[in-house]
């Protein structure tokens, strides 16, 4: 049993004890709770009645017991009931936003404008006095408390990488909010349950204490608490048994949440767990084959003139413009520029995954799917993206930490991804999980699905990440700079996976975004240089590096470190900010060898050679 889980030894079994306690009354040989005897009123402690007896010589221990099942029923019972709507309120407003926002989240706070007690009061005074009414009224008292709170822990998750790459799997959004968002709201759940069943036996015993609870002779602690206050200087012991059976068993649940929340939390990393020391990485053993299929098959994608532009006022502000790019299937494109280029949202737009205030604004995204014909990626709406992504497109984030839920086992991931397109299940679905694990070189993957991503080396997540996005062999698969966050050993032991993914599916298209040349020389058939959101120049690696036709690819190549370099190039200056864009070629400002004519006119696409364009009008000049 590990520490985190002892911790819960001590608040569970005080906990148990008190639900046995209260569920076994009926059961226990306790004297009957409304069973009197006057002479004996106020009588203390005694053999047969261990707790003494009240102003009507009832038994306290009896009443004590059979009032905490009446308050910790009302108590429970309407924490539960409350949670199950507030979260379900909260998690389709969360993730939904818009309309769904108003109806759910919005509306249940109008509750909120009422003082809780008098909304409670009201309840209870339309539908009378007893245990279901309390119920009601405690639950729609505190259905906006967890609605709000699971609302803004929504609202932070669907913003993270591990939700973008399940859309991109193509999963449903309601199992998205049930599989990967729940999970990770219910931290937050816990802490607001403890909160509440405390807070609602408070009020339970407010309102008993106040007439309006549990209806007497059926005894509370609240109404127990109120009959003691009139006798406190005959018997002051009488308060003190339900006060102290209220205050602890509150003090308990506060405590077993608290700890519930970090034992069921998989990221809690006990105290002196140097994680890092369990990682290990193996060399992947695939061989340095060069794809012989590429370029050689028709067009899986046409990009035509598209342009993405925030979606602001009258004026849209164009981040890419007029991008225009061809990958045929089994070909590797990969798309090279600095930071800002556009290098993102282009591969985002394929999958529809846009961030919410920008859109395709201009232009046309041919995708030629499996089962034959074209379909135009720019005019789909999320529903035709759902049915296409992780089964025809697909995507590998950068930062797999980020991309994987991490409340979820590498092996529950790979399997949500194959159920969102396949009915595997059982057997079946395990050994094709084992083997997607397997194909993408985790070693002894029987074991490792059961890890959970913060478990794994930083190149064991990347390979799991890459088993998602695989897993229902995509015709066309986007990798989003997959080796950036990695260490240079496992760099290239990734890049050896994607050449091994080229070999063993020559049809599948692969675009390829980084910063790195080094990798773009190493894997991609194609190179199409971006800056400030257009494409400056494009064609076959191995000529473009050769023999630039653009001063951007052409200092981007001389800012590449090589052994015998005397000195690096810097490229002087930034990219200009999509709002600030020059006028002319946008790159005139920060090249070294810049016209008057270069700021003129934007310039054309020219082509140089057969499969070849560069946007430079001083093409020929460059070197
Ligand atoms: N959600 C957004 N709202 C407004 N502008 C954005 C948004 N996302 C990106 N941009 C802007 O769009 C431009 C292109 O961004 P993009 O992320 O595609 O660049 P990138 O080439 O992929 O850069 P990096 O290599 O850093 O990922 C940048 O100027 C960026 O500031």
């Amino acid at each position: 049993m590990s520490r985190t889980t002892r911790k819960l030894l001590l608040p569970g079994a005080i906990i148990m004890i008190v639900a046995a306690l209260v569920l076994a009354a009926p059961i226990l040989p306790l004297p009957d709770v409304r069973e009197m005897d006057v002479t004996n009123r106020f009588a203390g402690p005694s053999a047969a009645h261990w707790l003494g007896q009240d102003g009507f010589g009832r038994d306290v221990l009896a009443r004590l017991i059979w009032g905490g099942r009446a308050s910790l029923f009302i108590a429970v019972g309407s924490a539960l009931a409350a949670a199950f709507a507030g979260t379900v309120l909260g998690l389709l407003g969360g993730y939904f936003r818009g309309v769904v926002e108003f109806l759910t989240v919005r509306a249940s706070e109008v509750v909120l404008c009422l003082p809780p007690l008098l909304l409670a009061l009201l309840v209870v005074t339309i539908l009378g006095a007893g245990t279901w009414p309390l119920i009601l009224a405690l639950t729609i008292l505190y259905t906006p408390n967890y609605a709000r709170v699971i609302y803004a822990a929504t609202l932070q998750i669907r913003a993270l990488d591990f939700v973008t790459a399940q859309r991109a799997m193509g999963t449903h959004p309601l199992t998205i909010l049930w599989r990967t968002i729940l999970p990770n709201v219910t931290p937050p759940l816990l802490v607001q349950m403890s909160l509440v069943v405390a807070s609602a036996m408070v009020i339970e015993s407010g309102l008993s204490f106040l007439g309006l609870g549990v209806v007497p002779p059926t005894p509370s602690w609240g109404l127990m608490i109120r009959a003691a206050r009139g006798a406190m200087e005959v018997s002051p012991l009488l308060l003190v048994w339900p006060s102290l059976a209220l205050a602890g068993t509150i003090l308990t649940f506060n405590l077993l949440c608290d700890r519930l929340q970090s034992v069921l939390d998989p990221r809690h990393v006990p105290a002196g767990g140097a994680l890092w020391l369990r990682r290990s990485s193996r060399r992947f053993g695939a061989g340095n084959a060069v794809n012989e299929n590429r370029a050689a098959n028709s067009p899986l994608l046409e990009i035509r003139d598209l342009a993405i532009a925030v979606e602001a006022g009258r004026d849209p502000l164009e981040l890419v413009h007029d991008v225009s790019i061809t990958l045929k299937s089994g070909e590797t494109l990969a798309l090279v520029g600095e930071s800002g280029s556009g290098k993102t949202l282009t591969s985002l737009a394929l999958m529809g995954l846009l961030p919410d205030t920008l859109g395709v604004s201009g232009g046309q995204i041919m995708y030629a799917p499996r089962q034959g014909g074209a379909i135009e990626l720019a005019q789909l709406d999320e529903d035709g993206f759902r049915k296409l992504r992780g089964a025809e497109i697909s995507m590998v984030f950068q930062d797999a930490a980020a991309a994987l839920n991490p409340v979820l086992r590498i092996g529950e991931q790979v399997a949500e991804a194959i159920r969102a397109r396949s009915d595997l299940q059982g057997v079946a679905l395990h050994s094709r999980i084992v083997e997607l694990l397997r194909h993408v070189g985790i070693p002894d993957p029987e074991n490792r699905l059961a890890a959970y991503p913060h478990e794994l080396s930083g190149g064991q997540r990347q390979r799991a990440m890459i088993a998602v996005a695989i897993a229902n062999n995509p015709r066309l698969l986007i990798a989003d700079e997959p080796t950036t966050a990695l260490d240079p050993t496992i760099q290239a032991q990734i890049l050896q996976l994607f050449q091994q993914l080229k070999q063993d599916t020559p049809e599948m298209g692969l675009i390829f975004v980084t910063h790195d040349l080094a990798v773009v020389s190493e894997i991609a058939d194609r190179v199409v240089v971006m800056y400030a959101g257009e494409v400056v120049e494009e064609g076959p690696v191995a000529e473009v590096f050769a023999r630039p036709r653009h001063p951007y690819t052409a200092a981007l190549v001389a800012s590449v470190p090589e052994g015998g370099a005397e000195r690096l190039m810097a490229i002087p200056g930034t990219v200009p900010q999509p709002h600030a864009m020059p006028p002319g070629c946008r790159f005139a400002p920060r090249c070294t060898d810049m016209r008057p004519a270069c700021s003129a006119r934007v310039p054309e696409a020219n082509i140089p050679a057969e499969d070849r364009m560069t946007r430079c009008i001083r093409w020929k000049e460059v070197t």
